[in-house]
């Protein structure tokens, strides 16, 4: 089992965003980075619509031939377009609507009955869940208890250390991977994963099934050329 590389566009949607117009086009965008290989293609929707807009979302479903994951605070209106759009997989991200960016995982102890109710309405529609956790092991058994199918490993705090050269700060995550594997739940991992840092991550946790990487991806690409960061990620991920 590899690991599979969804490319986040929020970036691609930033920069057509600046001039107002449709350039860079996004769908041609997606279209492209699938041929040059990306197993996926990840959006995250936030409620201004900074990048992604919920338009985006539905013009992108009928050319998303690898996996289609949205990404989001499960707001009615996020609710509402997932359900719509039916992606393969909808990632529940707790964002505060000025944040800048995602930089907390679930409380899923705490919001027990809200992602327990949030989760089952998604996986009755058929479209299978993901959520954005901490590498907390309380918060991944909590996953179990609300039913998700996946988890989403938070690696900011990851990245951060191991620019530093602290690769020992991998444990958490490893501990927490080994932990949901115990109890069935999938594994993705996302959030300043990059060419730096990639290779290492996927080597130590084990059954890792997806990474989504945009922001250095999109910014890697600004030198190196996006067919081959694609590239370059995919061989990384299949070492
Ligand atoms: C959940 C997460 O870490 C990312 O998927 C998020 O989509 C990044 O959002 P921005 O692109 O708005 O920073
Ligand atoms: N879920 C993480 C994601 O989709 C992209 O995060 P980043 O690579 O832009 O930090």
């Amino acid at each position: 089992m590899s690991t599979k590389l969804s490319v986040n566009i929020n970036k691609i949607a930033t920069l057509r965003n600046s001039r107002g117009g449709d350039v860079p086009n996004l769908v041609q965008f997606a279209k492209d980075v699938q041929e040059y290989g990306a197993e996926g293609i990840t959006i995250h929707p936030r409620p201004d619509e900074r990048h992604i807009r919920y338009q985006d979302a539905r013009d992108l479903k009928p050319i998303v031939y690898t996996e289609y994951n949205i990404e989001g605070n499960p707001i009615q209106k996020f609710m509402d377009l997932v359900l719509e759009v039916q992606p393969t997989q909808v990632t529940l991200v707790p964002d505060a609507v000025d944040a800048i960016t995602s930089n907390a995982g679930w409380d899923t102890i705490k919001h027990k009955d809200f992602l327990t109710e949030v989760i089952a309405e998604f996986k009755n529609n058929g479209i299978r869940t993901s959520i954005f956790v901490d590498p907390v092991i309380e918060m991944i058994e909590g996953a179990k208890e609300v039913g998700t199918d996946r988890i989403e490993l938070y690696t900011e705090e990851f990245a951060h250390q191991y620019s530093l050269g602290n690769s020992k700060a991998i444990q958490p995550y490893v501990d927490c991977a080994v932990r949901a594997n115990e109890l069935e739940i999938g594994v993705n991992a996302g959030h300043d994963l990059s060419l730096d840092n990639i290779a290492f991550f996927v080597k130590e946790i084990p059954g890792l099934l997806e990474v989504s990487i945009g922001h250095a991806l999109i910014s890697e690409s600004l030198y190196l050329g996006i067919e081959n960061v694609v590239n370059m990620y995919l061989n990384k991920l299949k070492a």
